[in-house]
């Protein structure tokens, strides 16, 4: 079965969206009363997977994210996690139920420091703390190592960790990133995905929206193509990596776009 097919009937994401973890079901939202973003977005993560969600810019992909997080009313459809309908849930009461969320930008307290940026992630169970601390230590280091410097001081790439870092310390089942990679160097962009990888090896389910689509479709089990609030196409990341349609629409495109921002 081809990407094209598998992303063209409700059918049969309906099918293979039995059992999932995650799933959003002709998902419609958007900002402005009248004014859809998502308009029928079919979605399902399983338990375990790190699936990429990549598209052009303004297709919906960070919108997505959104609404399946709670931070935008849904207009349609619906979400189910674990089964359970979460359409109508905040984000706080999704965070209990296991979802972390990292948003692209300004997802650090500059003023605080890492510690306390961590702190913020768990405020809900404070007196687990310090085991979770060590528990997100081990995932990166520098966190421990430099606990005590303010956010604010700390590079691109090591914001992105104090942001993931607090995102993990609720200890989630799934975890939601926007762009992870976005604005940081090569090397830093590399050590994001080996991160990401590292997370899942964990037990942790990752949806990761990418404009970096080659290096997302590398390390996901399978991806998503959004174009204007819908699926374009869905498949492993391998084959959509290889499919010569979404080579041809969007790879092309993207990965000229990703060349050109690289100094
Ligand atoms: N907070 C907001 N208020 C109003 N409109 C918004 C808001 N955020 C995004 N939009 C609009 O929603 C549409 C989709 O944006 P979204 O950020 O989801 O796209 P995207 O696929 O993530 O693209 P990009 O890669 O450029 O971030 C765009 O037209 C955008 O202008």
């Amino acid at each position: 079965m081809t990407a094209a097919e598998l992303a063209a009937t409700p059918q049969q994401h309906a099918r293979l969206a039995e059992g999932a973890l995650l799933r959003a079901d002709d998902l419609v939202a958007g900002y402005f009363p009248g004014v859809d973003i998502l308009r029928g977005c079919n979605f399902f993560l399983r338990e375990g997977e790190i699936v990429g969600v990549i598209g052009p810019n303004g297709a919906g992909k960070s919108t997505l994210l959104k609404a399946l997080f709670g931070l935008i009313p849904i207009r349609q459809g619906d979400v189910l996690l674990r089964g359970e309908s979460v359409a109508a849930a905040p984000a706080h009461v999704l965070v209990r139920k296991g979802l972390g969320y990292v948003p692209q930008t300004r997802n650090v307290f500059p003023s605080l420091t890492i510690e306390e940026n961590l702190e913020m992630g768990i405020y809900l169970r404070p007196k687990q703390f310090t085991e979770q601390f060590t528990v997100v230590a081990e995932l990166f280091p520098l966190l421990a190592e430099r606990r005590k410097v303010k956010a604010g001081a700390l590079s691109g790439g090591e914001r992105q960790m104090v942001a993931m870092g607090r995102a993990l310390m609720m200890d989630p089942s799934v975890l939601l990133l926007d762009e992870p990679s976005a604005g940081l160097s090569p090397m830093f962009q590399d050590e994001v995905f080996i991160r990401c990888k590292k997370i899942n090896a964990t037990g942790v389910s990752i949806i990761m929206v990418e404009q970096n689509a080659r290096r997302c479709l590398q390390i996901c089990d399978r991806g998503y193509v959004l174009d204007q609030g819908r699926n374009a196409y869905t498949d492993t990341g391998t084959n959509l990596m290889h499919d010569p349609k979404v080579i041809e629409l969007y790879l092309g495109t993207l990965a000229g776009s990703q060349e050109k921002k690289r100094p």
